[in-house]
């Protein structure tokens, strides 16, 4: 699949541009602070609907205005597929596929796969475990409608649940009565999304194994495990059992909201043992087994952002990705750099078709070289 255009109006800080894209190799280049980030985020909105950088919408709308829009047109295998996202401060986001209106978001969320690899991705290792379920429940949510909409119920019951346990904790009172419907929920769906994350990850494991050999050339074993409390067989009693606990801390403290994803090198923590360099390649790979699973599942191959990385990884690494590029491993890629003489030089290296694109402060001119 690619993204043949792209049109935006008051996204961040775009005023107004369009674009052409070629269906190989993008490569936006520009000083920092320029916007290269902003239209590769704009990709990622069009896909997911939603940025990868800013959760809240009303944050995306350029400055001192009130409404942004980002429209592209795909091809998907052949299909043209035109996606509209509008948003405007006060209203409910609008999506559009084909002119259609999208109801649920899941309808849209996985047809057009994507997957960013940009600086911040250190934080699956080094950060806490929000990160890492975001980055697998996101992951599970393009590949299986039924997975995000049971996640989506989840949140939904233990946002109630919570809003309940601190009205008990102001009142001195816990209510079984009023709590048992959303035990019920929560416990039911905690089962379930604990199944398919866990069966997911022996998918995934073998791949990012591969790629971590690919990108780091050497015979560390590295593994990925997923143990949930969710999944003993005494979880429904323990849950129960935790009220007092919950009470006194005033939130639901069992749960699917409470897993994490174990990343190992030599059967010990990469987050705590690994060097940085295997903490690097770690995170690549992640990302490239994430990019093979989609492309198994879809069919397609999904969209490869990758923000920055020129100059947050070493030569070794770049050598080694853009080796898998050379393969024609990926299809279309979206490449930022704040340094065009070096892109230009990495990318000539490769018989592929760039496109080199110059972002000034918002205003994106082509032919650049
Ligand atoms: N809602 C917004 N309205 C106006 N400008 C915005 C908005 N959100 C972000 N910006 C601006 O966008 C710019 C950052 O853009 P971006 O992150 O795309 O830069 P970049 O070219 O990728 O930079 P770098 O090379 O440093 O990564 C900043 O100047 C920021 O102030």
């Amino acid at each position: 699949m690619y993204l043949k255009n792209i049109r935006l109006q008051q996204f961040k800080n775009y005023q107004k541009a369009q674009v052409q894209f070629s269906k190989e190799i993008n490569c936006f280049v520009g000083v920092n602070g320029s916007g290269k980030t902003n239209l590769l985020d704009a990709i990622h909105y069009l896909c997911l609907t939603k940025s990868a950088i800013n959760g809240v919408d009303l944050l995306n709308i350029l400055h001192n205005k009130d409404f942004f829009t980002v429209f592209g047109d795909f091809d998907l295998e052949g299909k043209e597929i035109e996606v509209r996202c509008i948003f405007e401060a006060g209203k409910k986001k609008q999506v559009l596929q084909n002119g259609k209106a999208i109801e649920k978001m899941s309808e849209h969320v996985g047809l057009l796969p994507v997957v960013i690899i940009a600086p911040d991705d250190t934080l699956l290792i080094k950060g806490g475990s929000e990160e890492r379920r975001r980055f697998f429940d996101n992951m599970l949510c393009q590949m299986d409608k039924q997975y995000m909409d049971r996640l989506v119920r989840y949140q939904h019951f233990l946002k109630q649940r919570n809003a309940l346990i601190k009205q008990f904790a102001d009142k001195g009172k816990w209510d079984k009565a009023f709590v048992e419907p959303y035990d019920k929920e929560i416990i039911e769906l905690s089962k379930l999304i604990a199944t398919s994350r866990k069966s997911f990850t022996e998918e995934y494991g073998p791949l990012l194994k591969e790629f971590y050999d690919i990108i780091s050339d050497n015979q560390e074993n590295i593994d990925i495990q997923y143990d949930s409390h969710c999944l003993s067989e005494d979880f429904a009693s323990e849950f129960k059992n935790n009220w007092q606990r919950d009470f006194m801390l005033k939130r639901t403290n069992m749960g699917i909201h409470k897993d994490d994803f174990q990343f190992g090198i030599s059967d010990y923590p990469i987050k705590k043992f690994g060097s940085q360099g295997q903490q690097k390649s770690y995170v690549i790979a992640l990302k490239l087994a994430q990019f093979q699973i989609f492309l198994t599942h879809k069919k397609t191959k999904p969209i490869l952002l990758l923000d920055d990385i020129f100059d947050k990884l070493d030569d070794i690494r770049i050598a080694k990705l853009m080796n898998l590029v050379a393969d024609h491993r990926f299809g279309q890629l979206f490449i930022t750099d704040a340094r065009p003489e070096r892109s230009k030089a990495i990318l000539a290296a490769i018989e592929a078709e760039s496109k080199f694109f110059l972002i000034e402060n918002g205003l994106i001119s082509t032919d650049v070289f």
